[in-house]
């Protein structure tokens, strides 16, 4: 029976993984993720980390048996989810416990081969495994275990995997969640099939999104586990498959920040969760500046940075950036007035409204010196005549580069979201890296000799503004305190427009050499 609205208790019996992937350490972290309350009685214990099991050690099966009898003599048990369970001994006490108990959810991920290849199950307890599928209300195989259990080759498409479901679905009595996590291709679909439903056989089929890493250790256990526990509150597979299913992928895609071995690592159960520890001032800053370090070394390394520095930057570079940086800052300064009327206090308000009008400031400046000294690259000169604004003014997006232009739209995308914590990120990289690359460009050259008469030394002069410097270290402060505040999903959306701004930021510098 579900319980609305009470906290799942769910029991997990399974083996121990000590790197805390998959396993017992990997239920017991989606169980809470899913809002249940996790037990777990340990049927075997594993020597494994992320690149593979280097032992196993199965205890005697009357201690699996004094381990479910303690719980279930003393706790209701609204769900079981059984993973590894090693040996035929134990798939028997496990059996016999479930004859006994009936929890009214029974999730099996019949767990036989490791993601390493490594073996998790005696040669001599396939049979034992057969007899105990159909105590379970659904069966979570992956496609070679599903094959295994069949006796059949494994599938190869999804159409195969579907009917090898089913026929072990007939065979079993169970329901069967097919997963196409093995399968090529850019999806990763997922179906609950049950041979004997009223309805038909396909009770669900949702198709996901595969996520690029190699972040798929218990990818399995995590995903039955949480079904297991979500079940126990809707008493609605399909429904509990789907909010699974979402969970899972944030967990794949978020897996990377976790930095967990060299092999096939964890994914992060608790991506969606405020940590309990609040952040201190500037640590949300700091690992979004941790987050784009490759980024940074990228630009450190680009030709346009060492040959502005060396003098020997074509003049035809140099134009076409100080004409790309003008129409950018148009751009940009309408992007940081959106920043300012979104701002949640009247001091940011104002701090971005001044970098709106400072941004056209600049622009102007740039015209009345810089661009004026390269007639031949004024904005209207790269192909497409400048419109002429109404007011008689300057046009300003006639000869957007092809960078330029997709750096703007992507910040306009930015603020279409409506957040400001993710605007700010997004806004945040072109005060941040340009004043790292500027201060850096500008210290290298004060330290050289013939400083004095270096053709870019003027404009590498500019790069020592106090004022700018002074305006970074603020917008990184209430990027950061808008960060502190977010709610998770909303600083993995900062943590994308931060990186998506930086690499254009890559881009813009890079643009010249590719585009002049
Ligand atoms: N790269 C991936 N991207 C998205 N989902 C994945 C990926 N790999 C596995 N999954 C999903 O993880 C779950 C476990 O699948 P699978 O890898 O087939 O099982 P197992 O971990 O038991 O080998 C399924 O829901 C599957 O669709
Ligand atoms: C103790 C234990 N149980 C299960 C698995 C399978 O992991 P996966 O979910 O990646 O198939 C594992 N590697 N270790």
């Amino acid at each position: 029976m579900a319980r609305a609205g009470a906290i799942p208790r769910v029991l997990s019996i399974a083996g121990s993984d000590p790197s805390g992937g998959a396993g017992i350490q990997a239920d017991l972290k989606s169980i809470a993720a899913m809002g249940g309350y996790g037990m777990a009685a340990i049927a075997a214990l594993t020597a494994q980390n992320t690149r593979g099991v280097t032992a196993v050690h199965t205890p005697p099966a009357e201690f699996l048996a004094a381990q479910l009898e303690a719980v279930s003599s003393d706790i209701e048990v609204d769900a079981v989810k059984i993973g590894m369970l090693g040996t035929a001994e134990a798939i028997r006490t496990v059996r016999a416990w479930l004859e006994r108990t009936r929890p009214p959810v029974v999730v099996l991920d019949p767990v036989m081969i490791a993601t390493s290849g490594d073996r998790l199950l005696a040669d001599d307890a396939e049979e034992a495994l057969a007899a105990l599928l159909p105590q379970a209300h659904l069966l979570t195989p992956n496609l070679p275990e599903l094959a295994a259990l069949l006796k059949e080759p494994v599938p190869a498409t999804w159409e195969e995997a579907l009917a090898a479901g089913l026929r072990l679905s007939e065979r079993t009595g169970s329901a069967v969640l097919v997963k196409g996590g093995h399968l090529d291709g850019a999806d990763c679909p997922d179906a609950l099939v049950d041979a004997r439903h009223e309805d038909g056989p396909v009770l669900a089929e949702i198709g996901g999104r595969r996520v690029a890493t190699q972040n798929t250790h218990g990818t399995g256990c995590s995903l039955s586990s949480a079904l297991a526990t979500v079940q126990a509150r809707t008493g609605d597979w399909a429904r509990s498959l789907a909010v699974t299913k979402e969970w899972l992928e944030g967990a794949l895609t978020a897996s990377d920040r976790l930095e967990v071995g060299r092999g096939h690592g964890p994914v992060h159960h608790f991506h969606h969760a405020e940590a309990a520890v609040p952040l201190a001032p500037g640590e949300f800053a700091e690992s979004l500046w941790a987050d784009i370090a490759k980024v940074r070394a990228e630009i450190d390394a680009l030709p346009f940075v060492a040959e502005l520095e060396a003098g020997t930057l074509p003049e035809a570079h140099f134009a076409y950036y100080l004409t790309q940086d003008a129409l950018y800052l148009n751009g940009y300064s309408r992007v940081l007035a959106r920043v300012s009327a979104l701002a949640p206090t009247e001091e940011e308000q104002l701090f971005w409204a001044e970098g709106a009008h400072a941004c056209l400031e600049v622009e102007a400046e740039l015209h009345r010196t810089w661009l004026s000294r390269h007639p031949t690259v004024a904005p209207d000169a790269a192909g497409s005549p400048a419109e002429a604004a109404p007011t008689g003014g300057r046009a300003v997006t006639a000869a957007q580069g092809p960078v330029t232009k997709a750096y703007v739209d992507h910040l306009l995308a930015a603020s279409a979201s409506g957040s400001y914590a993710v605007l700010a990120a997004a806004a945040l990289p072109c005060y941040w890296i340009y004043a790292e690359v500027g201060a850096a460009l500008h210290s290298r050259h004060a330290a050289r000799s013939d400083a004095a008469d270096h053709p870019y030394g003027a404009w590498i002069g500019t790069y020592a503004d106090e004022r700018f410097a002074e305006a970074t270290r603020r917008a990184i402060a209430f990027t950061d305190a808008a960060g502190r505040r977010a709610s998770a999903g909303e600083q993995e959306a900062m943590r994308e427009a931060f990186m998506a701004s930086s690499v254009y930021e890559r881009e813009f510098f890079d643009a010249p050499r590719r585009h002049a």
